[in-house]
């Protein structure tokens, strides 16, 4: 059985205390591989690396550091096939997703910071016959980057790529539900030539490794994707030691649907934002608001391509929704089917465990699942569920699809369909959102601020929004 190593100092390496967690694929419910249950020990190791090789990789001119991200972004496109197999093998998503999505997004993450870097630019300010005062922003030194299980190459290094373009050293965990294509990407970053201890790459639970790395008082800064609880603790700990923070969390998206919209977009496009990656994008639009007028056919067409949507082994091409990522996950997920139920919800598709024949028989595969009839304030809709769960509601007026969509704790992202421009313009304005689109969803610019309002989130990331939190920034002011 293939058994994982961390990544430090440029070398794989096994944890410490010798411990291995058991590596589940979700799709069969069976282990197959084995990580290490890092700790304390393995992230003081990781950062002792980071430090030493901070000095070196700072002083790199930015041009060379860009060039070692675009080779790694190179051997990500050279590598496409086999990492999305196993993304898709470790997470349970289609493999298809992997291929299209997933594993592509991971190589422009560093062939775009790799370029970008060559782009960042620091301000002057002159005031004549006084001052000059020119910016220059250091990096930070070492920074501690811990993303999550749904999209686990793309988000670990849309978090590590910028992080090292600016001149830091990392010391990074992925999720350990999903640390395969982590620990791929350390055998890259070795075929690439980045310096050892530039990037390290320790695996393991959050309460240990995870914590650890929070709790390091020599790593500066902490960037996190992952559920709201968890950034609320990472926030408790990291705090009082003055750690910058950027929190990237959960979300309860609302999609408003207006009557003059172009319906077959709308229902194609909500399909997606519905069960992509079987629900499993904070960016998901798990609330549709639909206007009353169309509501009914809306409904019809949305749920004829629910019943399309082939559930299945997602190593097979044809599957649409694969299997979610954990059995306990899926208990969440199927603890809020039964809640929309208890709380008067109209079941129209879905709801069930699905049984895959085969390979995947012990699979933890869902059926994607609608309802309707939900006060807009119940749990089912302020809560996060993060799985393949949606709920339909009728409304009259903007102003009362505005109070609900922004009804909730969260404010990560949002997505208005209508063909009028002014009220598109005016909705996404009183939206509580850090991104909203029109007329499409998960339509991205990576050069453009991402990240939440209210519980979902601190900071952005994103173009130089990324490299302005992974640099500090120090004024200098000549008397003229
Ligand atoms: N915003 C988002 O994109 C995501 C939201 N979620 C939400 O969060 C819920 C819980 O999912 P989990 O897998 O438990 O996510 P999580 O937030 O616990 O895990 C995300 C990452 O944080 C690490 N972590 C956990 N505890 C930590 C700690 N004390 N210190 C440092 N790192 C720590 C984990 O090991 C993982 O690498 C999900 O059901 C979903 O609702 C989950 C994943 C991504
Ligand atoms: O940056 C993006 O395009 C998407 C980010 C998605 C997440 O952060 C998430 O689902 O957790």
């Amino acid at each position: 059985m293939l058994q994982l190593q961390n990544f430090i100092n440029g070398q794989f390496v096994p944890p410490a205390n010798g411990r291995y967690l058991d590596n589940v694929e979700p799709a069969t419910g069976q282990v197959y591989s084995q990580i290490p249950d890092s700790d304390a020990a393995d992230v003081a190791q990781a950062v002792a690396a980071a430090q030493a090789a901070f000095p070196a990789w700072r002083a790199l001119p930015a041009e060379k550091r860009g060039r070692l991200l675009v080779r790694i972004s190179e051997l990500i496109e050279r590598d496409l096939e086999r990492l999305a197999q196993a993304e898709s093998q470790d997470n349970g998503k289609p493999v298809t997703l992997a291929r299209a999505v997933d594993i592509p997004r991971a190589a422009s993450n560093f062939a775009f910071f790799g370029t970008g870097i060559g782009h960042f630019s620091s301000e002057s300010h002159f005031q004549e016959g006084q001052s000059l005062n020119y910016t220059v922003r250091h990096p930070l030194g070492v920074v501690g980057c811990i993303s999550p299980w749904n999209l686990p190459l793309y988000l670990f290094t849309w978090k590590i790529a910028p992080a090292l373009a600016a001149g830091n050293c990392v010391v990074a965990k992925p999720s350990e539900i999903t640390p395969a294509t982590a620990y791929w990407l350390g055998e890259l970053c070795q075929e690439a030539g980045l310096p050892a201890g530039v990037l390290n790459i320790v695996h393991g639970t959050g309460p240990g490794a995870g914590q650890a790395i929070v709790e390091h008082p020599a790593i500066k800064a902490i960037s996190f994707t992952g559920g709201t609880k968890t950034g609320e603790h990472i926030a408790r700990t990291a705090a009082p030691m003055f750690k910058k923070l950027s929190l990237e969390l959960g979300g309860k998206n609302p999609n408003l649907i207006f009557a003059d919209c172009d319906l077959a977009a709308a229902v194609s496009t909500s399909i997606q934002s519905s069960f992509a990656n079987q629900g499993q994008i904070c960016l998901c639009g798990s609330r549709i608001f639909i206007e009353r007028p169309i509501y009914e056919q809306f409904k019809e067409l949305f749920l004829a391509r629910v019943a399309g949507l082939t559930v299945g082994d997602p190593q097979v091409e044809t599957s649409r929704q694969g299997a979610l990522v954990s059995e306990a996950h899926l208990n969440k997920v199927l603890s809020y089917i039964e809640l929309a139920q208890q709380e008067g919800g109209t079941l129209l598709a879905g709801g069930q465990r699905v049984q895959v024949p085969g390979r995947c028989a012990d699979g933890y595969f869902l059926q994607p699942t609608v309802f309707e009839g939900l006060a807009p304030d119940c749990r089912t809709n302020r809560e996060e569920i993060f799985g393949p769960v949606v709920t339909l509601t009728p409304f009259d007026t903007e102003e009362e699809a505005l109070s609900w969509a922004n009804g909730t704790d969260y404010g990560l992202s949002a997505t208005i369909w209508t063909t009028d421009l002014d009220r598109a313009h005016r909705v996404a304005h009183q939206l509580h959102a850090g991104v909203v689109w029109i007329n499409t969803w998960l339509l991205r610019d990576l050069r453009t601020p991402f990240g939440g309002m209210k519980n979902s989130g601190v900071g952005r990331e994103g173009g130089l929004e990324a490299l302005r939190f992974f640099t500090e920034p120090q004024n200098v002011c000549v008397k003229l």
